[in-house]
């Protein structure tokens, strides 16, 4: 998250910690008690594919009470996802056994009527990705106010050019931005995630590379499919 602020410890305790080897490799968030959702990109460039979720966290490196690192059981990358586009960029993560909920660990409601955050709406995004283009990495969880962009002005030829399909949405991201381990992330709009940051382009604060975010309400069958097939 770049020029964000940390966040009061807990104050979104959804937030989800996507580690491979102990290292934070992307964000998530819980959607119900043994499942997380975050984004398919978070599974490339995985060494021995060990992945592991870490819930009720603030800070990656302190001991913390509420802390708990949840192993896997099952990943679900969406089956339209694919590494050269942002297409279907999500990733559904089925934890070994229910997360044990409290204060500190809460699922995040989903949008669920299929009509679009309009332009100008003040959304929030959080993670503990690079905070500037030097690439530094927080300890503590970051989040940012990001007005949405619309799709209209979004798929702008100076902008993405037609390529911001009717399943995905863009922010703004003049300056204030999500960037590199974001990725997966809830973009939280009225309280409940409107979207999912998807990677988009490398770039990070550049006001002509809107962040992409995958939205949710297109993918809702998806989501519940998967989660009430599983065992
Ligand atoms: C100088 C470094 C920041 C270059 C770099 O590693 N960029 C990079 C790589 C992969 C994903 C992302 C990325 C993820 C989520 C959102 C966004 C942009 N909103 C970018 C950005």
């Amino acid at each position: 998250i770049l020029r964000g602020q940390e966040t009061a410890p807990h104050q979104m305790p959804f937030m989800a910690s996507l580690q491979e080897n102990g290292e934070h490799v992307c964000g998530g968030f819980l959607i119900a008690s043994q499942w997380v959702l975050s984004a398919a990109h978070c599974l490339e460039d995985t060494v021995n594919g060990t992945f592991q979720v870490l819930l009720g966290v603030h800070s990656l490196s302190s001991p913390e009470p509420h802390k708990r690192l949840y192993n896997v059981r099952r990943l679900v990358p969406h089956p339209g996802s694919s590494r050269d586009t942002n297409a279907d960029d999500l990733l559904l993560v089925q934890l070994e056994e229910p997360a044990v909920l409290s204060s500190h660990v809460q699922p995040l409601g989903l949008q669920r009527e299929d009509r679009e955050v309009p332009g100008g709406t003040l959304c929030q995004v959080a993670g503990w990705g690079f905070t500037s283009n030097t690439k530094s990495r927080p300890d503590k969880l970051q989040y940012v106010e990001l007005p949405v962009m619309s799709r209209g002005r979004c798929n702008r030829r100076d902008f993405y050019d037609g390529e911001i399909t009717e399943k995905m949405m863009c922010a703004e991201s003049n300056k204030t931005d999500s960037c590199k381990g974001d990725s997966g992330g809830p973009l939280v709009c009225h309280g409940v995630a409107a979207g999912v940051v998807a990677t988009g382009s490398p770039v990070c604060g550049n006001w002509k590379k809107p962040g992409i975010y995958t939205r949710i309400p297109p993918y809702l069958a998806w989501i519940d499919g998967v989660m009430s097939l599983a065992n």
